[in-house]
Parts: structure tokens; sequence; C-alpha cells
């Protein structure tokens, strides 16, 4: 586009703007009278109830008399406490994320000899289809690698033999090759990212068999493929953490929703990825980072909790950060005095902190937590309990083990897939299903046609 004509659709764009606000703006006191549950939320801030499933259990409180108590949170894999299942693996020194796969795909604990048989399936199928980084991720570069990740699952569809054959065999063979298959599609992303939009080298590394998914993972995006064992057990230990989270979930929810009209399940996971990749969800790990360094200019002493809060503030009334009046990693649809992921994942915060001499900003993260509350009862009137959510302190996790911030939502989506996959195949084969499709109170008044020669 010429100079001239850019000015003259900038020109056109800010008409065509004052033009949609003229005719599209909805009394929110519509959402009162009309009872409509905004957010598919009840009244009272609980979920509205749209779906059974085996899969995940989210709790954050307990109703009594009718009235929400909050509680400390639990999330529950298949039945398991996720808490007792990080402490089964880890006490017994080994990875996790492989079995919790399988636990959440069949709802079984697996054998010692269904593990190895299921790791070596996931190691079989993580070759990517001829030419597929070539054509579809080289060639076609992305400068945000879940938008790159989400263009491939779908692009999977055309390299896919028998896409649409709904029958169990076939979704289990798509859900085991998309969970080896999508760490490998973020680390060749990633490389061409860096490559094409950041000036680097472009190397590509194939996953090793024999390795686990978090192994693989640092292995493919790192340079020179080093890393500890420690670091890939907190990494394991992160993509369990990630893993589910109930049906309602905005992106576990968007996947079923496509699933329940039948579609296949690239076109179902591609929403999911796409959902994911939202600030208000899974993106919010990569904005509480930036959010941090808007704090950590703007407050010249990070021990000063009246400066804190007077910065919260200003975040919450769109005065600073990316002026979205949100303060990124607090808060959460159903836990109110903890996030289990948090709590597990500061501990490591703050045992890393310790050792990479970063205690300073840890404290900052924990004045952030601590502080918001109050800042948002000040600044909203917003009472409601809110505790750090898991995307807190993940963020500072990746940070201090040296893994680009890019590779945040990207990694959330790796050990997430799980979750979706077990949600997509829970919502085509349970019986009773139906086609997700709730209603809009629909408020323009009616009208008749005016001919082109009368406006
Ligand atoms: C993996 C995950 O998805 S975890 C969540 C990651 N997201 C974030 O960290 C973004 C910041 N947090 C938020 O935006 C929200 O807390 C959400 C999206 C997580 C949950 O939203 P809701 O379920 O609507 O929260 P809740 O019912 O507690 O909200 C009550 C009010 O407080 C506001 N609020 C809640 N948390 C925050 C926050 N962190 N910053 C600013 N305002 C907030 C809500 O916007 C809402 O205001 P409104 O009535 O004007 O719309
Ligand atoms: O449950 C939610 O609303 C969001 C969340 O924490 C997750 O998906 O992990």
């Amino acid at each position: 586009m010429q100079n001239a004509e850019r000015e003259a659709f900038a020109g056109f764009l800010t008409s065509l703007c004052a033009e949609y606000q003229k005719h599209n703006q909805i009394d929110p006191a519509y959402y009162e009278r009309y009872n409509v549950k905004r957010g598919l939320r009840n009244a009272d801030g609980t979920g509205v109830m749209a779906g059974v499933t085996q899969i995940g259990n989210v709790m954050g409180y307990y109703l009594q008399d009718g009235e929400r108590v909050p509680a400390p949170g639990k999330l529950v894999y298949r039945g398991i406490d996720v808490e007792e299942l990080v402490d089964g693996f880890v006490g017994e020194d080994r990875f996790g994320f492989e079995e919790t796969a399988y636990l959440l795909l069949f709802g079984q604990l697996p054998t010692r000899e269904q593990l190895a048989a299921f790791q070596q399936l996931l190691t079989d199928n993580h070759t990517l289809p001829h030419m597929f980084t070539e054509d579809m991720i080289i060639k076609a570069p992305s400068p945000d690698v879940m938008n790159k990740l989400a263009r491939s699952v779908l692009a999977l569809y055309s390299y896919d033999d028998n896409p649409d054959d709904m029958s169990l065999p076939n979704q289990l063979r798509q859900a085991i090759q998309l969970i080896a298959r999508v760490p490998v599609i973020v680390a060749h992303a990633f490389a061409v990212k860096r490559h094409y939009y950041d000036d680097e080298s472009l190397y590509l590394h194939r996953p090793q068999p024999g390795l686990s998914v978090a192994e693989n993972f640092l292995y493919s995006v790192r340079h020179d493929n080093q890393f500890t064992q420690q670091e890939a057990r907190l990494l394991d230990l992160c993509l369990v953490l990630h893993a589910e989270h109930g049906g309602g979930n905005n992106s576990a929810f968007a996947c079923r929703v496509l699933s329940s009209s039948g579609t296949d399940i690239y076109s179902s996971i591609a929403a999911a990825v796409g959902s994911l990749k939202g600030p208000r969800h899974g993106g919010a790990n990569k904005k509480v980072m930036e959010m941090f360094g808007y704090i950590e200019e703007g407050v010249k002493d990070w021990k000063d909790d009246d400066e804190i809060k007077d910065f919260l503030g200003r975040l919450l009334r769109k005065e600073a950060g990316d002026r979205s009046g949100l303060i990124y990693g607090m808060g959460h649809a159903i836990y109110t005095l903890s996030d289990p992921r948090a709590v597990i994942l500061k501990k490591f915060a703050r045992q890393l902190a310790q050792t990479k001499g970063m205690e300073d900003e840890f404290q900052l993260y924990e004045a952030v937590e601590r502080l918001t509350p109050e800042v948002l009862l000040s600044v909203k009137g917003e009472s409601k309990v809110v505790c750090a959510n898991v995307d807190l302190f993940s963020g500072m996790v990746y940070k201090m083990m040296g893994i680009p911030q890019e590779l945040y939502t990207p990694l959330f989506a790796v050990a997430r897939i799980v979750g979706w996959c077990a949600h997509r195949i829970e919502e085509v084969y349970q019986p009773g299903n139906r086609i997700i499709r709730p209603a809009y109170k629909a408020v323009a008044p009616m009208r008749t046609f005016v001919p082109l020669n009368q406006r």
C-alpha cells in the first residue's frame, strides 16, 4: 500500500469505527433484566453447569446456605489430588508428565509396562510428517509461537490420511500423535521465529528417543542441547501442573464446543490453542513478565508497600502497564484462597531465587500477591477473595531456568494438549452429549428495510 492509500484507509477506518460505536452499544443493565449468565456465570460467581466430566475437578470454595465460602484450592486429575500425584512421582525420583498424560487420557494410572509402552508410543509418533517443517513452519513464519502452533495443528489435518474418522481408535491415534508432536512444533516454530524475526541462526534439533517430554523440550530449544537433570525435573513438574483444569476452563470448553459439532480433532485443538493464547487465560504467564517489567521500572523502592500499592492502583485504573486494567497472575474464576499450582510453583521460585541471587525480585512478586486484594478493594470495590494463580510464579520459574518468554504460553500448550484431547474424546464419546448451543437474548428492535436511494 502506498502512503496516500494507507492514509485514506486509516481515515475510512476512523469513520467506520464511529459508525460502529453509534449503532452498537448494549446497555449492561440488560444482563440483569434478562437474567443473562454473563460469562456463563451465575449471579454468585459460580459457573453455569454445562457438562459432566470424569477428567478433572477444580475446587476453590464450598457452598453453605447458598453462599460461596472461600476454601484452599484443590486440583484433582481423574480422582487423584494433584499434590498427591506430584509427591508420588517426585518421591519415586521419576518424570511424571507421561504418566499424567496416560492417567488423564485413559482414566487409570499405568502399570510399569503400560507406562513404558506409552512412552515408546510417544517417541514413535513425534516425527512430523515429511516436509511439514519446511512447508508449514519455515515457509510461513509467525512472530508468535502460539499463532504458529494453532496454524500447524490445523495444517496437520491435510497430512492425515484419515482426518474425519470419529472412531475411538482413530481419535486416540490422533490424540497421541498430537501430544507427541506439539512440543516439536513449538520448538521448531520458536527456532524459526528467532531466525526470521530476531536475526538468529536457524537450528532445528530433532527430539531424541529415550528422553522424557521435558528433557526433549530443553534439548530441542537450546542451541547447545544442554540441560541439567534438575532443570528437566522442574520443567516436568510444571508440565504436570498445567496438564488439565476441568471442562469449564476457556480452552477446554472451546475444544468441547467445537468437538460437540462433530468436527475433526485438528479444528478443535487449534481453537483451544487460540483460546489459551488469550492474556486472561494462558497468555497471562507472558503478560506477568511484561507487567513486572513495568512495576520494576515504575516502583523505585521495591520494599515500600505504599509505592507498590500506588502502582498497582495505576494498573487497575488503566494508567500504567498495558492499560488493560488487569493485574496479571492474580485472580481466578474458581480459586479463592489459593491455587494449588501457584503454591507449589512459588516454593520452587523461592528456592531458585535464592540460588540465582534474585531474592529482591521474588519479594516483589510476593508483595504483588499480598497487596493486590487490598488494591482491588480500594480501587474497584471488588471484595471477592483473590489469590495468585498459576501464571504468577510459572513465568518466574521459567525465567530463572533461562527459558525465553516467547515459550511460556507455548509450554502451557505442550502440557494442556493432554487435557484438551481427553476432553475432546469425552465430548465425542459420552452418550447424552448434545451440540453445545446456548442462547443470546436479542435486544435490537425490528425495523423495515430502506431502499438504497432513500437512506
Ligand atoms: C491459566 C489461567 O487461565 S489462570 C488466569 C490467568 N489470567 C490472569 O492472570 C489475568 C488477570 N486475572 C483476571 O483477569 C481474572 O481474575 C480472571 C479472568 C482470571 C477471572 O475472571 P473472573 O472469573 O471474571 O473473576 P472474578 O469473578 O473474580 O472478577 C470479579 C471482578 O474483579 C476483576 N478482577 C479479578 N481479577 C482481576 C485482576 N487480576 N485484575 C483486575 N481485575 C480483576 C474482574 O475483572 C471483575 O471485574 P468486573 O466485575 O468489572 O468485570
Ligand atoms: O480454570 C480456569 O478458568 C483457568 C485455569 O486456571 C486453567 O485453565 O488452568
